[in-house]
This record gives C-alpha cells, structure tokens and sequence, in this order.
C-alpha cells in the first residue's frame, strides 16, 4: 500500500449549527490504535458520508458515536453532544442510545410482527396508550417509506420482508424512537440496486428532521445523498469537507488517489 503523510490532512470547521462532533478521539482494540486524533463536526440535518477503504476506521469510529465500542476498545478524546461529553463513563449509555440510534449493515429485524418491530421499544419506554402506539407505527413506516408496502401486513412477521423492506423496518424501528441523529453503518451493501435506491431517497427525506451519518464503501452513493463527506486512512480522518468539494477537488493526495481509484 502505498505511505501517505498523515499529517497531510484538510479538516473543514462547519459554520453551521451542529448535530455532534468530537474532539481527538482515540480508539484502541488493545495495542492496535486503530483511529487517531478524530476531529470532525456533524451538522444538523444533514447527511455526512464516511468514507475510506476497508479495515480504515469507519466503523470503529461510527461506534464510537453511540457507545457501542464500550465493551470491546478503549476510547479516548471527546464526543460532544448537546454540550455534554458522551464519551464520559458515568453518562447513561442506554438515554444516549435514545438520541444517537445505529442502524446495522445486515438488517436485524426481530422476529416479530412488523407492528411488535416499531412497538417494542415504545412499550419498554412506557408508552401504552395504543392510539399513540399505532400512531407511531404509521409515522414511523411512512418516514422511512415502507407504510405504502406493509400497511395491510402489520401482523405478519417481520421476517418475511425483503431484505430492502427489513432494513427500512430498521430504519422505522430507529425513528420510531425519535432519535436527534441516525447512524448508519453500510446500510444498504447488502442490498440490490432498486432496493438501495429506496433507502437513499428514505434518508434524503429523514434528512429533513434528522442528522444523518453513514458509512459507505460506495463513492457514488456518498456523491448522491452526502452533503458532507470524510475521508478515513489507516485510523485517520485525512480531509473532511462537503462532499462536492471533496470529490471535485480533494485538497489531500490520499483522497485524490482514493477517489479516483489510483490507491492501494
Ligand atoms: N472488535 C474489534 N476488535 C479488535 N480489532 C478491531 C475490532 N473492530 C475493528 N478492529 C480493527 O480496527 C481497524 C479498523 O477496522 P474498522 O472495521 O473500523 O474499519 P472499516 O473502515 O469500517 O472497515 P470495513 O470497511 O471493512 O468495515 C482494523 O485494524 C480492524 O482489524
């Protein structure tokens, strides 16, 4: 693989209103230090795209967003949220978890109907009143545009979608809970053409009421639905920018080589 400098890097600060952003976060799995110094700034309302090659930190660095890596890696640095450090021990992961919600790579519907899928979590949460609850299914399956397809099928078991309409449950399950941001790890790598095209168009109307961040291995799709896009190297975030400027005009070699497929 060709050495990059990794001091050679090109962060933008966003002079806009932010969903979150950390400050120097450090990662490491044991001795592996798998992400460095990660500075960047989320906007809200707005999708920002991680990109990068494989084994370059997206994930671990996604994870770090809502708490996942908490068992598994030592974290360092600062996640800001609403002024507050997330990454602080003594914070609840489980509220955090109800602001900042993850959606998987493979969609994970349980196996439930598809009304139990939106439910679940409400009921957990306290929420009886089955006026409110239905509501909320039908807000929820209309948002991440699945209601239309499932709307006569809400008793049937969520294991009988397709894989695109499971992860659109997945999606409905997230903002069922009315969550600030949405992070979304390769959501739809798994998934055929017109089925990746609905969840791209699913996001670009959630962008309206949510904070968007997803990893992608997909440049075209990071061009098509990003507005922000960072570029991940070997445990560091090398340029961060909007995603036209990025991809038009990288201001780092790693990314220039990376986007024009000269890498490796
Ligand atoms: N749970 C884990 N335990 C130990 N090491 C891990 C773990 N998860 C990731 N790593 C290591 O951290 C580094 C970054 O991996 P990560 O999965 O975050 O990259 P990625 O850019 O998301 O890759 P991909 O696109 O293949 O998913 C790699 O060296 C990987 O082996």
């Amino acid at each position: 693989m060709k050495q990059y400098d990794f001091e050679d890097t090109h962060i933008i600060k966003l002079n806009r209103e932010l969903a979150m952003e950390t400050e120097n976060l450090q990662v490491f799995y044991g001795k592996n230090h798998a992400m460095h110094d990660a500075s960047l700034q989320f906007a809200r309302h707005r999708i920002t795209a991680l990109i990068g090659a494989s084994g370059s930190g997206k994930s671990t660095y996604l994870r770090c967003l809502n708490r996942m890596n908490d068992r598994v890696a030592n974290v360092e640095g600062a996640i800001m949220y609403r002024d507050t450090d997330i990454n602080n021990k003594g914070v609840n992961v489980y509220e955090v978890r109800k602001h900042i919600s993850m959606v998987f790579q493979r969609p994970n519907p349980f196996a439930k109907s598809i009304r139990d899928n939106i439910t679940f979590a409400l009921k957990k949460n306290g929420i009886k009143d089955k006026q409110v609850l239905n509501q909320r299914v039908e807000e929820s399956l209309r948002a991440a545009a699945l209601w239309d397809e499932v709307k006569d099928d809400l008793d049937k078991s969520a294991l009988a979608l397709s894989g695109g309409q499971a992860q659109r449950l997945c999606i409905a399950r997230c903002v069922a809970m009315k969550p600030d941001v949405l992070l979304l790890d390769e959501p739809a790598s798994a998934l055929d053409p017109i089925s990746t095209a609905k969840i791209e168009e699913t996001l670009q109307k959630l962008r309206e009421d949510y904070s968007i961040i997803i990893v992608t291995h997909n440049m075209q799709q990071a061009s098509r639905i990003a507005d922000y896009t960072a570029f991940f190297h070997m445990g560091h975030v090398l340029e961060f920018d909007k995603t036209s400027t990025l991809f038009t005009t990288p201001q780092v070699k790693a990314t220039e080589d990376y986007i024009s497929g000269n890498f490796g």
